[in-house]
């Protein structure tokens, strides 16, 4: 799908959100939108999606089956969860059993609670969230758009997430998402667009030979060793802790390995760039 000249404002006297984007994204990619609030990023995920149309430019290409996760979820009514996501199951074309089945497995997968036969209105913010997930999941989407998806999950429900998402991009789809939080964005992208001041522009590929900085502190028993371990940037100051820069896919094994002579792990984020 491809974003050509795009530019877009609402109404004839608002001013410009955004202008001249130009955005592809491939089959397979996961693909993050950072940027402040009121910077633009809802207004791109919903012109990608096809919610708002461009006031300039071309959007080609999108995929035929579009999944939307908008930021505020608006069904709270009588319908339960399983009424609603059957409901829109039969709206994109799936018979009655097979959207009640599959707006059952991924209710099951997200382990909703609160009762999916209750009305939607009375359930929780985070359930609500897995609701507004589930029905983007409905059909397998070929351009899967969510607008601070991870707001209001808990932790298991994000990995849950995370799964969902990565079967979409394993299966040929495109996922793009905002998070307002930088590092959750990276974790589950595998590139990021920074939108300010009305322009999209890349924010570095991320890949498993990212730097990440990584902290340690000294637990052991007995006096505090050099560190014999890869990537150290400085070594043991007066609190006892030693910074590391290393590769994102040799953290596991750093980490590990440091736990074992008797450090203890005190951060670990993504290095500056
Ligand atoms: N439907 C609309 N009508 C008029 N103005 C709008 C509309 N939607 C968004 N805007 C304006 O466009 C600008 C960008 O909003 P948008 O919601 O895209 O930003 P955002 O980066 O997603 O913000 P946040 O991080 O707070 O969700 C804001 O100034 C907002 O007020």
């Amino acid at each position: 799908m491809r974003l050509e000249e795009v530019g877009k404002r609402y109404g004839l006297r608002g001013g410009w959100v955004l202008r001249g984007v130009d955005v592809e994204c491939r089959a397979g990619e996961a693909v993050a939108v950072v940027g402040r609030n009121g910077s633009g990023k809802s207004t791109l995920l919903r012109l990608a999606a096809g919610l708002t149309r461009p006031t300039r430019g071309t959007v080609t290409g999108r995929p035929r089956v579009v999944g939307y996760v908008p930021d505020r979820f608006p069904p709270a009514g009588r319908m339960s969860a399983t009424a609603y996501l059957t409901h829109l199951g039969r709206v994109r074309g799936l018979g009655t059993a097979l959207s009640a089945a599959r707006a059952g497995e991924l209710l099951d997968r997200l382990a909703l609670s609160g009762g999916r036969d209750a009305p939607l209105a009375t359930l929780s913010k985070g359930n609500t969230q897995k609701v507004a997930v589930a029905q983007a999941l409905l059909v397998p989407p070929g351009l899967l758009v969510l607008d601070e998806p991870w707001s209001g999950l808990d932790a298991s429900a994000h990995e849950v997430l995370a799964g969902l998402l990565a079967e979409v991009t394993a299966s040929g789809g495109t996922v793009l998402f905002t998070d307002h939080r930088e590092a959750v964005a990276r974790t589950h992208a595998t590139r990021s667009l920074h939108v300010a001041g009305g322009r999209v522009t890349p924010y570095g590929e991320s890949g498993p030979s990212d730097p990440v900085d990584v902290v340690l502190a000294w637990r052991g028993s007995g006096p505090r060793p050099p560190a014999a371990l890869p990537g150290v940037r400085a070594e043991p100051g007066p609190d006892g802790t030693v910074a590391l820069r290393i590769p994102r896919q040799d953290t596991d094994a750093l980490l590990l390995a440091a736990l074992r002579e008797g450090w203890s792990v005190a951060r670990v984020t993504e290095a500056a760039r």
